[in-house]
């Protein structure tokens, strides 16, 4: 791929619903907007713990407007999604994990990494199916493109402590710019940088890049 100077990475991580937003809308931009763009999966938890932030379904209000919030997104930006009913008790470190060691893995540009994610969020977010026993992680990888030899291999290495510390470290690199909550985008021209919270920044984005928005 020949670099036009303009990096876009996107933190996320499967259990935030904006963050698939984001992440499907900066999928369908990179080649209209000519940028690279990094999938960074990170841990929603750890931004939260790290940045000293809660966790906005923590309040009741706030979570009673996402729910309205998503189902009018997802049907502006063509992403089904709808919010799962026991939503608290669904950890995202075991699928993040498994990301991680998909992305050690991912020679394809970050293909791997971008089905594989696509794949947990319709899971988690559409058809609200399990994301963390080994069986259903080996459906999402066989659907994004691997061999059962091969989903094997990163189930193993999902598990290891070098995964982990990637994670961990992926977390920390979105801290240092600032990061309080999911999605994070921080887009980089010519050495300049500037950081994103939300799918609902794309117009600022544009903006910042000089470029036009429209819906595709
Ligand atoms: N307005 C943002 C909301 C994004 C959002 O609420 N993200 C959650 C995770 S799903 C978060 O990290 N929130 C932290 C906060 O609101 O302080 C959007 O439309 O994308």
């Amino acid at each position: 791929m020949i670099s036009s100077g303009k990096v876009i990475k996107l933190f996320y991580d499967i259990s935030s619903p904006y963050s698939w937003l984001a992440f499907e809308v900066l999928c369908r931009y990179k080649n209209v907007w000519n940028m690279e763009l990094k999938l960074k999966p990170a841990h929603l938890a750890g931004v939260m713990y790290g940045s000293g932030n809660q966790h906005p379904g923590l309040n009741p209000r706030t979570l009673l407007y996402m729910t309205s919030d998503l189902t009018l997104l997802s049907q502006y930006f063509g992403v089904p999604m709808h919010r799962p009913e026991n939503l608290s008790k669904t950890d995202s470190l075991i699928p993040m994990h498994f990301v991680t060691a998909v992305a050690g893995k991912d020679k394809d540009g970050g293909d791997l990494v971008e089905k594989v994610s696509r794949e947990l969020w319709k899971r988690m977010w559409s058809t609200h199916q399990d994301i963390v026993q080994p069986a259903s992680l080996t459906e999402v990888g066989i659907k994004a493109g691997f061999s059962a030899t091969e989903v094997e291999d990163i189930l193993i290495l999902a598990k290891s402590q070098q995964i982990k510390d990637k994670l961990t470290s992926i977390t920390n690199e979105a801290l240092e710019y600032k990061c309080f909550g999911l999605p994070f985008i921080v887009v980089q021209v010519d050495g300049k940088a500037e950081v994103f919270f939300g799918s609902d920044k794309f117009e600022l984005m544009a903006y910042f890049l000089g470029k036009t928005l429209k819906i595709i």
